[in-house]
């Protein structure tokens, strides 16, 4: 019997809610199938940090590697989805579960009952620098959110970031978690090897572990 798969990724698309001050995405046309064509050939203009995304470590880091340097292994394998809804502001070190996070090798915080698809939300729950450096210790490669940034949206010094930076860890952003059931999956969303993109586009989706 196939194995269900959950879909975690946003759609992309002239509708998709951007950072504030972002350029728009654009699929544009630029050749027409016709009686002198036989194909249409399009591109595509978009914030890199746009929808379900991967930040490199270069986006917090002129020394960090780009998309097209990264590993794959982090965004491949085990991970843990937990609810943190009950959180405030931020997901804190007393809002979590430790027994369900201890040694999970990547994390997905749910923080949203319903995925916000058609307004930009301003308020979204950040998480605490604390939260980021527990799971460091705890040998964690890769924190993903449903929210789009690990930092609240006014941040200048990138706290989070700045912590899954000293442990070289891996962050996924913009995930869409509404119909995921809290627990262990398979995950599997791999970033392009884009040369010199501080993010990249994934395709996020979760299995069900193999019993
Ligand atoms: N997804 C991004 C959001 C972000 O940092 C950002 C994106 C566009 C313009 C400014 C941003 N951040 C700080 O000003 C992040 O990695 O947190
Ligand atoms: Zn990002
Ligand atoms: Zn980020």
């Amino acid at each position: 019997m196939a194995t269900r798969i959950w879909d975690i990724t946003q759609r992309l698309g002239k509708r998709t809610p951007l950072w504030p001050g972002e350029p728009d995405l654009v699929v544009q046309r630029n050749v027409q199938l016709g009686p002198d064509c036989p194909v249409n050939i399009g591109q595509v203009t978009a914030p890199l940090h746009a929808g379900t995304h991967a930040d490199a470590p270069l986006h917090y880091s002129n020394e960090g590697v780009d998309s097209a340097g990264s590993s794959l292994e982090p965004y491949i394998g085990p991970c843990v989805v937990v609810d943190m809804r009950h959180a405030g502001e931020r997901v804190e070190v007393e809002d979590c579960d430790w027994e369900a996070l201890e040694g999970a090798a990547r994390v997905l915080f749910r923080t949203y009952a319903t995925f916000p698809h058609d307004a930009w939300d301003e308020n979204f729950k950040a998480i605490a620098p604390e939260v980021i450096e527990r799971l460091r210790v705890g040998r964690t490669v890769l924190i993903g959110v449903d929210t789009p940034s690990l930092d609240p949206q006014s941040s200048k010094t990138m706290d989070a970031h700045h912590e899954v930076l000293a442990g070289d860890m891996r962050i996924l952003e913009g995930l869409v978690l509404d119909d995921v059931p809290p627990g262990e999956y398979e995950l599997i969303a791999l970033p392009l090897p884009l040369e010199g993109a501080d993010a990249s586009p994934v395709r996020a989706i979760l299995r069900e572990l193999a019993r």
